[in-house]
This record gives C-alpha cells, sequence and structure tokens, in this order.
C-alpha cells in the first residue's frame, strides 16, 4: 500500500498552481452527454474522481481522447447506454451526475443507488423529487434506481428543500432539454454550479441565475459540443494557503490558478485567525501566521464555509491561542478527521455536529489514516508543522481529488513523500 510520510517542521516558499475543480469537471464531464458529438474540455485535473467518470462515459459508448494530460475530448454522439453500473457509483458517487444529462437526452437512465460513505447517509431523494416534478417516473429495483420519462421532460417549479449541490446539477441537466420553463428555487449557489451552468449555455441552453438562489431554465431543442476550460479548484487552493498559514517562510507561499472570491468565507475566517491573505493575480499570496487566533466556525452551503474545508481549517483552529467550536451542518459523519488528529497531540472533543477545539501548542508526527479526501489532505498539512514524521495512509482518498498532492508540496519545499510499505494485514 502507498503512504505519504511528512517530515515535519520545514518551511514551504514559491507558487502552487491549483488544478481545475474536480467538483466542476465531474459534473462537466456527465454534461458532455447531453451534446452528442467531440466536447472539449481543458483544465481537468489528473485525479482518480475524474478516471472513474471517464469510465462510466465508456462503459455508456462515450470515447475519450486524451489530448494532453489535462484536455480532454470526449465524444459522446454513440452513447447507446444509458446505466451508471453500481461498481463505479460505488467507488464515486458523483457518478450519479450522468442521471440528469441522460435523462435530457434519452429520456431514461438506470443508476445504481449509491449507499452511503463515510460522510453519511447522502441520500438522493431531493433529485428525485426534483426530476419527478419535471415527469420522470422512478421505479427501483435490484440497487437500481430505473428513471423514465415516457412523454419527455416538461419545464415546472421545482423548490429544493435544502440547496443540495448535486440535486441543483442534476436538475439543470435535466431541465436545460425540457419543453418549457424550469425554475429550481432554494438553488445551490457553488461556483462549480456557475461553471455547469456557463458550459451548457456556451453548449446553446438558456440557464440565468446560476450563482444565486433562483435558477431559471428555458428548454431547447438541442445542445452542441464545444471548448470549455475547467474552472480553478478553490477548495485545494484553501488547502495549500492553510499549508502556508502554518509553514510559509517570510515571502509566503503564492496560490495560484483559482479566483479567491470563490474562496470568500475561507479567506475571512483566516484573516481572523491571523492570517495574511495579500490578493495577487488569479489567487493569493499567503503567510504564516505568528500566532493563531481561535475562531468558530461553521460549515453552511456557498457562500458559507464549505464543509470541504473544515478539516484543514481545524488543523490551525488545533494550533491556535484559545478554544474554537467547529459546527459541522453539511454532512452528519465529517468528525472522523477529528480523532485522528488527537492521535498528533490535538485537543479535540466531538459533541454531535459541533467540535470544541482547544488550542496546543504543537503536533507530534504521528502514524495516522486518512478518513475521507479532505481530511487526509489535512493530515498531511498538519504533518509539515508536528515534530518528527508523520506517516498517513488510505491516501487513496487524496487521490481522488488532488492532482499530484506530495509533487506540489515538494515543489514549495516540504519534505514529503509518498512511499509504497508492505501492508500491515500480509504480516
Ligand atoms: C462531487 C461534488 O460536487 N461533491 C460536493 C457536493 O456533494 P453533494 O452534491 O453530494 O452534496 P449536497 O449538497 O447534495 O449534499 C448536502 C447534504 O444534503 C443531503 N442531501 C442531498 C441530496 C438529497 O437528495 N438528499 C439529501 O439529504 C446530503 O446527504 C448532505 O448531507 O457538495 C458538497 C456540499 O458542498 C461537497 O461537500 C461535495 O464535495
Ligand atoms: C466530499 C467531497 O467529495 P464527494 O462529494 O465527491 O465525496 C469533497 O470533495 O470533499
Amino acid at each position: 500500500m502507498d503512504i505519504i510520510r511528512v517530515e515535519g517542521g520545514h518551511l514551504i516558499s514559491g507558487t502552487v498552481v491549483v488544478s481545475g475543480a474536480k467538483n466542476s469537471a465531474l459534473k462537466l464531464m456527465a454534461a458532455t452527454l447531453l451534446a452528442p458529438g467531440a466536447t472539449t474540455l481543458e483544465n481537468v485535473p489528473n485525479i482518480s474522481d475524474v478516471h472513474v467518470m471517464g469510465k462510466v462515459l465508456k462503459r455508456m459508448g462515450a470515447t475519450i481522447d486524451v489530448l494532453d494530460e489535462h484536455t480532454l475530448r470526449i465524444d459522446t454522439s454513440a452513447v447507446s447506454s444509458w446505466e451508471a453500473p453500481y461498481d463505479l457509483v460505488a467507488k464515486m458517487r458523483a457518478s450519479t451526475a450522468v442521471m440528469g444529462p441522460l435523462l435530457g437526452r434519452f429520456g431514461c437512465a438506470k443508476i445504481a443507488m449509491p449507499g452511503g460513505c463515510n460522510l453519511g447517509a447522502r441520500k438522493i431523494d431531493m433529485h428525485i423529487l426534483g426530476l419527478g416534478a419535471l415527469g420522470v417516473q422512478f421505479d427501483t429495483d435490484h440497487g437500481y434506481i430505473h428513471a423514465d420519462a415516457p412523454e419527455g421532460l416538461t419545464g415546472t417549479a421545482v423548490t429544493l428543500e435544502f440547496a443540495s449541490v448535486g440535486a441543483t446539477e442534476n436538475l439543470i441537466m435535466a431541465a436545460v432539454k425540457a419543453k418549457g420553463t424550469t425554475v429550481i428555487d432554494n438553488a445551490a449557489r457553488e461556483p462549480e454550479i456557475v461553471d455547469l451552468a456557463n458550459m451548457l449555455n456556451e453548449m446553446g441552453a438558456r440557464i440565468t441565475g446560476a450563482g444565486t438562489p433562483v435558477v431559471q431554465i428555458e428548454g431547447v431543442e438541442e445542445l452542441h459540443p464545444v471548448t470549455h476550460r475547467v474552472v480553478g479548484d478553490r477548495i485545494e487552493a484553501g488547502t495549500f494557503i492553510t499549508a502556508a498559514a502554518l509553514m510559509a517562510d517570510e515571502s509566503g507561499v503564492e496560490v495560484t490558478g483559482f479566483n479567491p472570491i470563490n474562496l470568500g468565507m475561507v479567506i475571512k475566517k483566516l484573516e481572523l485567525m491571523g492570517v495574511r491573505i495579500d490578493r495577487i493575480e488569479n489567487g493569493v499570496r499567503a503567510y504564516r501566521a505568528d500566532h493563531i487566533e481561535p475562531v468558530d466556525i461553521q460549515t453552511l452551503p456557498f457562500p458559507g464555509f464549505p464543509t470541504d474545508m473544515q478539516a484543514q481549517i481545524m488543523v490551525l483552529s488545533a494550533l491556535a491561542d484559545g478554544n474554537s467550536i467547529i459546527t459541522e451542518n453539511i454532512f452528519e459523519n465529517r468528525f472522523m478527521f477529528a480523532s485522528e488528529l488527537v492521535r498528533m497531540g490535538a485537543d479535540i472533543r466531538v459533541e454531535s455536529h459541533h467540535a470544541m477545539v482547544h488550542g496546543v501548542d504543537g503536533f507530534s508526527g504521528a502514524q495516522v489514516t486518512s478518513p475521507d479526501l479532505r481530511g487526509g489532505a489535512a493530515l498531511v498539512v498538519a504533518g509539515l508543522i508536528a515534530e518528527g514524521y508523520t506517516e498517513v495512509s488510505a491516501i487513496h482518498h487524496i487521490d481522488r481529488g488532488y492532482e499530484r498532492f506530495v509533487e506540489k508540496l515538494c515543489s514549495l519545499g516540504a519534505h514529503v513523500e509518498r512511499l509504497s510499505v508492505p501492508d500491515p494485514i500480509d504480516d
């Protein structure tokens, strides 16, 4: 198995360019199903989740040419199967993003029901309710959802109970080809949804209001392929900014390739913690905090504090001069990371969806396990400042969403390596 080994205590400096956003690229790949022909996506991150989405599309009959490491040409002309199979959905829940486009283009889809995951139950009831309002009939058997719109889809008003990212995206992608107008109220406002709507509009869709709570979609007859560049990954950027806040030398670290407006609440909270962050073109320069102020944080849909930055900010608050409370409102099970950080010396008490974090003077390197994608990356970041060596296992989680994480950290001067070690179970 592979692990990441970090030798703590080395200052970092220089520039890191973030990749395209995982949470955008996956949906843009799914959206290519709506436009028969070859769509080219640029700035696609080379991460394992993108590889899984590629497999989902290929199993349906799409062809994918890798033009260079970050450019994919996806031809969906010959798609002849409308199924997202269990082996791939179980690997990556975002495979369910093909449901909306399949319904939009073919009026049917067969999707393996995603089970829960290490973040919690993660139901898709809002996707189903919303698509049902557009005229889709659902049936489930043998672990699959069969979605059918025999009369085609018809636009209508849909109010989401919660601003779900996935439900908003599936609804938009189904509604672009529905008859008439769909209005999604309480839509999610994440920048990746704006990126999706932008690409769909380039393809000929008529979507207004993406990035606001009310999205209006006027159905069109057909969409055409385009070339589109994936928006920069704000969460990867936030992860490197937290690393800089802990370990940058006096010149700071430049994090570029993303729009700081998309990370507004994270930057605000980091500034309240005493981290200096200067806006530069296409990114920020972040400096090490002399000491870290405690701060209370609650995760919320965009523009609130993103749940995908909760673990990384917990690393900083665990070293603050005082007590912080971190409240997780999006996923019921996203504090598993806290127990791993405690193994490194943090003082954190979790009660329900609150984590009481009492700042300590430092971390000590330890063997820890990635509980999930962001938790894994945050443990590597904690290792940068820990005394001694930190070994992070289960790094397949990190590979889902961070392209060349180790190489990028090393380019900043961190002492981090990826090692193959014998699996202890084989001993
Ligand atoms: C691939 C991708 O883009 N993943 C992101 C997406 O996940 P995802 O699209 O799964 O997140 P949602 O916004 O849909 O989910 C938020 C919450 O709503 C619940 N829910 C959602 C849909 C539904 O039908 N029923 C229901 O109960 C979920 O269980 C969760 O507790 O947004 C999350 C919230 O910003 C991010 O953390 C993920 O990184
Ligand atoms: C939770 C995340 O992703 P996913 O929805 O793909 O599990 C994440 O990116 O942190």
